[in-house]
């Protein structure tokens, strides 16, 4: 059991703690799922890009699925071995800086983009869009026609020879099992179509929020059932499953506030979490110390936005300010996405490994904010 308050004590808050052990026994889980078929695992940097996490990714022999320059500097310094760059935005320069840093594998994501890799040695997959409906949140649903991602999965006909595999991913935190049957089996037919020897699968496995999880027995039995025959390599673009459930964003608690309702106001707010804020998602919160009187509250943050929100009306034991409250499942996109709106520096982020507690990125402090000004 992780000791929050006394974490919170010793590096002030908000803090991000990570716990090691989980990060690898999920690890070790995904990789269930591909048993007796030849797959690879790469970890999605967008979720988390701490390098002293990712080495735990290296050390568990997983790739780095990167997107930017930044997220490839963290998987080199992190000993990532094979690195697979993914977006829709690449620029000759990028793909320079890439091709001379070992680049292994690419995601390209048009016709109009596959050009700039003719005669370039990686291996090279194509992002196609299996119109599948992921059945998640809109704004992180990406195989449907309508979005920007990939091109129709038609479209392989007319550039099969000049590609070594396609590429899909139909969204994020996906929690049935079906969406995903049905993008693979479009994406077995296809590659089967044109002797393909790769298919990447994106990621999107879903984690528990509140309540429903993907059901990963299942999907290990559909997996091993579709791709059975299959004589080529799969790759899994993994982000949230493997680091999700094992980050917590421990808050201090500033004030409870009654007023029309009852807002408890933490030193966290969407700078460190945003999550809630763009998807309305839920975080669990764990109370540390309370008067055991039990209300419905509102979790808010200390920046001047009413949206400023971490958990809307949510059933807590009422928290003594100045104790900590945990907010689970905040490992991935947590951090990753945390900004310094109204002058907020970056938490610091710890990681538990056993009886070990390292400090993996100290607190930003104030005047870094304001490091690359020139005046
Ligand atoms: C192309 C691609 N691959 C992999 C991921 C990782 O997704 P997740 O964190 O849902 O596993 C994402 C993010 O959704 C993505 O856009
Ligand atoms: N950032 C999103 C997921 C989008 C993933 C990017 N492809 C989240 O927090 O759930």
């Amino acid at each position: 059991m992780i000791d929050f308050q006394k974490l919170a004590n010793e590096f002030g808050t908000p803090l991000y703690v990570y716990d090691a052990e989980k990060i690898r026994k999920r690890i070790k889980k995904a990789k269930t799922v591909f048993e007796g078929l030849d797959a690879e695992i790469v970890f999605a940097l967008k979720a988390n890009n701490n390098p002293a996490l990712l080495k735990i990714m290296a050390e568990e022999e997983i790739g780095a699925d990167v997107v930017s320059r930044g997220e490839l500097l963290a998987s080199k310094m992190a000993g990532m071995k094979r690195i697979l760059w993914n977006g829709n935005g690449k620029t000759h320069e990028d793909i320079t800086h890439f091709v001379n840093q070992g680049l292994n594998i690419v995601c390209i994501d048009s016709l109009q983009e596959l050009p700039l890799w003719d005669g370039v040695n990686v291996i090279k997959l194509l992002r196609v869009n299996p119109d599948v409906d992921a059945r998640t949140h809109p704004h992180i649903s990406t195989g449907l026609r309508a979005h920007k991602f990939g091109v129709p999965i038609e479209k392989v006909s007319e550039v099969a020879d000049r590609i070594d595999g396609i590429h899909l991913h139909i969204g994020s935190q996906i929690t049935d099992v079906e969406p995903f049957f049905d993008a693979y089996s479009k994406a077995l037919d296809c590659a089967k179509q044109y002797g393909f020897k790769y298919i990447d699968l994106g990621g999107g496995w879903g984690i528990d929020y509140e309540g429903k999880e993907l059901d990963i027995e299942r999907l290990q039995k559909g997996i091993s059932g579709i791709f059975a025959g299959f004589d080529g390599k799969l790759i899994a673009e993994l982000g949230r499953f493997i680091i999700g459930p094992a980050g917590y964003l421990v808050t201090k608690v500033v004030s409870v506030k009654p007023s029309e309702k009852i807002f408890i106001v933490t030193d966290a707010g969407m700078n460190a979490l945003i999550r809630p804020v763009l998807y309305d998602a839920h975080h669990r919160i764990q109370v540390l110390a309370s008067t055991k009187k039990t209300v419905t509250a509102d979790v808010v943050g200390p920046l001047c936005e009413s949206g400023d929100i971490l958990a809307r009306g949510r059933k807590l034991e009422v928290p003594i300010p100045g104790t900590a409250i945990v907010l689970e499942n905040a490992g991935a996109y947590g951090f990753s996405m945390a900004n310094n709106y109204n002058g907020m520096p970056f938490p610091a982020e710890v990681l538990v490994d056993g009886e070990e507690v390292k400090l993996i990125r100290r607190r930003q402090s104030i005047e870094e904010l304001f490091t690359n000004v020139k005046m």
